[in-house]
């Protein structure tokens, strides 16, 4: 229009503007005559959608529970992600438990990780949020609690790879990072959950194992071949139809190695383990909500079912006074449906431990064929008990000259591995410590042992029997050391 030399004059200028406006108005007025609205509507929507700057970064939140349920990628996440810190990394929580070896490590609030996947970058961002303020099924205003979060971003287009390879590849990992750990956790009620009675977690250190613990030996054999081949038969529950569970009932006097037993099993297949107190739990509703939020690979614990359960009279104290009101909604039944229905249906690798001293004491119910797949009897230490305690406690592999006398007390003195193994703490020197474990024996043969009377005086076992027959049915009431015990397990 204009040749470079010249430059256009302020009149042509204006001109050539208001021929080009007119145009478009023109057009418009035409544009609205001729397209009909809806179509015009279209258009200027689907050509809005093609300029607007859009993000090309797909966003995958795993909150930490998933309403009642934990969730299990946000815990796969947290134990993944300890192997991926990098330099870069600015804050990072560190603890460690006396026993612990390692240290363990975890992301602060807001921090950052960056991980490469066939050649996808990802972007993880740990994420805490102060949870609202709720009312748990009881109406009791609950404490505020953290919600946390992973947030893993990516590239929109390797959608289908994160989700259909890159997030079962750190399910697996945090897998065989935990069994390679040996990161068990112990989960016990804890009310400070925002949803009401929660679990909360601490690494399981107990050290009990198969190799440590005193019992029978075949009965030790026939248990750890029992656990093994639950944990090979996925297969074979799925091709039964039959949920992938399995129920064991510990019984036996105090101090004979039940607890010890659940933390040898819980070693020996790496499970988790989940301490269910009954007297803690207000109802069906509650114990339906705790037992829906445990995890796979876990076993669910019932201590002294005896003790805690004195169904259905729960309603009366043994002196008949009233109990609080929210106890009497947990019902044996309930417990057992939730076990035989509900729990069976959810969840894979669940192994479920009732244990109790007092076998006569429990409701047929719990005893009925089917029920518990094992009934395991652990009893006083004999003999064979005594020598693997003697090596582990005193390192003694082989002969002692106090082992034939004590041997011989074992056959017809009843006292219990934990009895022993605290005798044999109380020195380094074998031959004091043996010697004391002879005295106790001897006394204890003398005095026909037995548990304290409720008058705390020792009574002989004919004592206890008849005691037994007299209060048989009546609730057993917890000892403090029992109660301080269990919460060491
Ligand atoms: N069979 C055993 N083998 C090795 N140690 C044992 C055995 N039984 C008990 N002990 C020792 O005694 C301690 C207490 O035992 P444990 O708590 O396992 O007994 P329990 O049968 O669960 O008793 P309770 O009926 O009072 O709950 C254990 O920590 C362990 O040191
Ligand atoms: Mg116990």
């Amino acid at each position: 229009m204009f040749s470079s030399k010249e430059m256009p004059s302020p009149s042509s200028l204006f001109s050539a503007y208001a021929s080009m406006t007119a145009s478009i108005m023109l057009f418009r007025s035409m544009a609205n005559d001729i397209i009909p609205y809806p179509i015009r509507n279209y258009l200027v929507t689907s050509l809005g959608y093609l300029f607007k700057p859009r993000s090309r970064l797909l966003t995958l939140v795993m909150e930490e529970s998933n309403g009642m349920v934990r969730n299990q990628v946000y815990d796969a996440s947290e134990v993944y992600l300890c192997t991926k810190i990098s330099p870069d990394t600015e804050r990072l929580k560190v603890s460690k438990t006396p026993r612990e070896k390692n240290l363990t490590i975890r992301l602060e609030k807001g921090e950052k990780i960056f991980d490469l996947f066939e050649g996808v970058e990802l972007k993880w961002r740990f994420v805490c949020a102060e949870a609202e303020k709720g009312n748990n099924p009881n109406d009791q205003v609950v404490a505020r609690a953290e919600k946390r979060s992973f947030e893993l971003s990516f590239d929109k287009k390797y959608k289908g790879l994160v989700l259909g390879s890159y997030v079962p590849f750190v399910l697996e990992r945090a897998k065989a990072i935990r069994d390679q750990q040996r990161i068990l956790k112990m989960y016990t009620l804890s009310t400070q959950g925002y949803m009401g009675m929660m679990w909360d977690s601490i690494n399981l250190e107990h050290p009990a194992t198969f190799e440590t613990l005193a019992m029978d030996p075949k009965l030790k054999n026939d248990v750890m071949e029992d656990l093994d081949r639950f944990v090979k038969r996925k297969g074979f529950y799925k091709k039964v139809g039959k949920a992938w569970k399995r129920g064991y009932l510990l019984y036996g006097p105090p101090g004979t190695g039940k607890s010890s037993l659940v933390a040898a099993m819980a070693n020996h297949l790496k499970f988790d383990v989940y301490d269910l107190q009954l007297v803690n739990i207000m109802g069906d509703y509650d114990l339906r909500r705790l037992l829906l939020s445990t995890g796979n690979r876990s076993i669910l614990v019932i201590e002294d079912i005896d003790c805690s359960i004195d169904l259905p009279d729960r309603r009366h104290a043994p002196d008949g006074r009233k109990q609080p009101e929210h106890h009497v909604q947990l019902t044996l039944s309930g417990l057992l449906n939730f076990i035989d229905g509900l729990w069976s249906s959810c969840g894979d690798e669940r192994i479920i431990v009732f244990t109790t001293n007092h076998k006569d004491r429990l409701d047929p119910a719990l005893l009925r064929p089917g029920r518990m797949d094992m009934h395991i009897h652990m009893s006083y230490c004999n003999p064979q008990g005594f020598k693997l305690l003697a090596s582990n406690y005193l390192g003694i592999h082989g002969y002692h000259h106090l082992f034939g006398e004590i041997e011989g007390l074992l056959q017809d003195t009843e006292v219990s591995p934990a009895q022993v193994a605290e005798e044999l703490m109380k020195s380094e020197d074998p031959d004091i410590a043996l010697g004391g474990l002879v005295k106790l024996l001897k006394r204890k043969k003398l005095e026909g042992d037995g548990p304290v009377d409720k008058d705390g005086k020792t009574v002989g076992i004919r004592e206890v029997k008849r005691q037994k027959v007299e209060t048989k049915g009546k609730p057993v009431r917890m000892s403090r050391r029992k109660v301080n015990r269990r919460r060491n397990i």
